[in-house]
């Protein structure tokens, strides 16, 4: 397996595939002044036999996550969790998504490609998740959530039953969101209250 971003969020990355005895083969990343990640040698320029091996792209940014991903060439790795998450048998995770150290995905939970699941975070039963959904550490979206693409649930954050947030939105650490927040908004405290909306350029 590839680990394609020498960053904080890749290094989560590769104690998730340390932790499920997957070897890791290589690690990239286009900044060229970034030259070593933990034991690796940094790739800038990855060749074709580096790219057969499937690659998880490590990329905390949601909108950069999904730019990488519109022009990358090589294999897409299925979702990786951590050991000690708890992933319901029930539930169902795309291509490409990472689940965290502790945390929980609950039934009847559908999750799209390059989310990440971050620490501790808690994705309640029958929870839908778009593409490059970042659900940050010990947020919990309890029952029927929904969250559109791009959108950044902020550490600690709550989410009550069947709410739905639109795309590329922003929740701030710590925000209780009783309401349907629009696409792009920038909502934080409790309840939560939209102070803000983001560049819809994405
Ligand atoms: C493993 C990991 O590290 S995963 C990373 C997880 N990351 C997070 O959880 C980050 C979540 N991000 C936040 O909470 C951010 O503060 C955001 C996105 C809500 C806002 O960020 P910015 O757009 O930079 O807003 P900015 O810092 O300018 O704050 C704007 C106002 O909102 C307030 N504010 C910002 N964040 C919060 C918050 N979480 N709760 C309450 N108020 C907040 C600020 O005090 C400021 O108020 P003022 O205008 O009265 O001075």
């Amino acid at each position: 397996m590839n680990i394609y971003g020498a960053s904080g969020h890749g290094k989560v990355v590769f104690d998730i595939l340390k932790s499920r005895n997957i070897q890791i083969d290589s690690v990239f990343d286009d900044n060229l002044e970034v030259e070593e990640f933990l034991d690796f040698r940094v790739i800038h320029k990855p060749n074709e036999d580096q790219l057969k091996n499937p690659t998880v792209l490590a990329i905390g940014n949601n909108a950069i996550r999904k730019q990488v991903a519109s022009k990358f060439n090589g294999v897409i790795s299925e979702a990786i969790s951590h050991f000690s998450a708890m992933i319901s048998e029930n539930s169902k995770m795309a291509a490409g998504t990472v689940v965290m150290p502790g945390a929980i995905i609950n039934s009847g939970s559908r999750i799209g490609k390059h989310c990440i699941i971050n620490s501790g975070a808690v994705v309640e039963h029958d929870v839908r998740l778009e593409d490059f959904v970042h659900i940050s550490p010990n947020a919990v979206l309890t029952g029927n959530v929904s969250v559109a693409e791009g959108t950044q649930v902020g550490t600690g954050a709550s989410v009550i039953p069947g709410v739905k947030i639109g795309k590329w939105a922003s929740i701030g650490a710590g925000a209780v969101i009783i309401e349907d927040i629009p696409d792009f908004a920038v909502v934080v405290g409790n309840p939560g209250k939209i102070i803000k909306y983001l560049d819809e350029q994405r």
